[in-house]
């Protein structure tokens, strides 16, 4: 841990910086509760011993106000001159969570120190396995790729990225092709094999660390294209068609390939970044798909805006 001391006595500062460098610990050292609040502010601290009577900013003071600022949870330890119950209540109340009282003795000095490392070491245990279910929560569980909730999170962020730096985004909604005849044929366990491998080659096909891929339920996937207009999209959405063509999984129900193939519809916001939110976006995309399913699958329709924001009936095949 790094502990940091704050006392006003130097001869106190010195005594206890040894004592706690002998539990092998990293140990900084500061004169006053105004020193101490910005020692913290620049460096990451662990743990804090606090002399309770400092000049100016007392310890108590100090610990009130460093409760206020940091949201997360810091072992405080007081160290008094005085055996006053009240002020040692009030310490506590403060903020503190153990006192010692002078003349120090490295024993409690040491033993305080391993209390309060179990209480962190399980802070960040919970620390960890919560953002493990953070970023499971985002995951599809059958491909491992991002889910829907994943999705929306990140394409409100990139939609307004985008719109700062005045970039268009696009959407691409996928399918695959004749799926539930796959799973009538192949069967259900084959039908979720088949699903992890067109994640891989969809994930695999996207270069740009920005693009971001999730399954939007089913059978179907979005691709999100940040800095991306329509051509762009267009471009992406072909190498993506072909990339599963190329897996070559057999499909023999399927009146468009002897292979799995998939469509896509594509959308963008480019000429009206400003107006368009991810929920038209992704209405829209559904639209083309609808649009390439309706035209006999395995392909590719991208629908672009008129410059009244409309978007024309007839769009265009590519
Ligand atoms: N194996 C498997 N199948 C799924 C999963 N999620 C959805 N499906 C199946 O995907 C099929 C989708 O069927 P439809 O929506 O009719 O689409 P389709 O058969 O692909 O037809 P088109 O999209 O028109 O080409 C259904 O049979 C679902 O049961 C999954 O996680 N695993």
């Amino acid at each position: 841990m790094n502990i940091l001391i704050a006392d006003d006595t130097p001869s106190i500062r010195i005594f206890l910086q040894k004592v706690v460098r002998d539990t092998g610990h990293t140990v900084h050292a500061v004169c006053d509760g105004h020193e101490a609040l910005s020692y913290m502010k620049n460096h990451d601290i662990d743990m804090i011993f606090m002399d309770i009577q400092m000049p100016d900013l007392n310890g108590i003071e100090t610990a009130k106000i460093i409760r206020e600022q940091q949201s997360e949870w810091m072992p405080i330890i007081f160290i008094s001159a005085t055996e006053n119950d009240r002020e040692f209540a009030e310490a506590l109340s403060a903020g503190g969570d153990g006192i010692l009282t002078k003349p120090l003795k490295p024993i409690l000095v040491h033993a305080q120190i391993r209390a309060m490392q179990r209480i962190v070491d399980i802070q960040r245990k919970l620390h960890m396995m919560n953002s493990q279910l953070q970023s499971l929560s985002k995951t599809d569980v059958l491909t491992g790729i991002a889910n829907r909730s994943g999705f929306y999170e990140v394409s409100e962020r990139e939609l307004k990225r985008c719109r700062r730096e005045h970039k268009a985004l696009s959407i691409l909604m996928i399918d695959v092709d004749f799926f539930k005849q796959y799973n009538d044929n192949y069967g259900h366990l084959e039908g979720d094999h088949c699903l992890v491998t067109i994640a891989q080659a969809l994930k695999n096909t996207l270069k740009r660390p920005l693009d971001y891929i999730c399954r939007f339920g089913g059978e179907e996937f979005v691709v999100l294209l940040p800095m991306t207009d329509l051509e762009g999209a267009r471009q992406i959405a072909q190498q993506l068609r072909q990339a599963v063509q190329s897996l070559e999984i057999p499909h023999k129900a399927s009146t468009v390939s002897p292979f799995v193939s998939i469509s896509i519809g594509a959308a963008s916001n480019q000429d009206h970044i400003n107006t368009f939110t991810i929920n038209d976006l992704l209405t829209k995309a559904d639209a083309a798909l609808y649009t390439a399913k309706e035209r006999g699958r395995n392909q590719i329709v991208a629908i672009s805006p008129n410059k009244y924001g409309q978007f024309p009936t007839s769009s265009v095949q590519i």
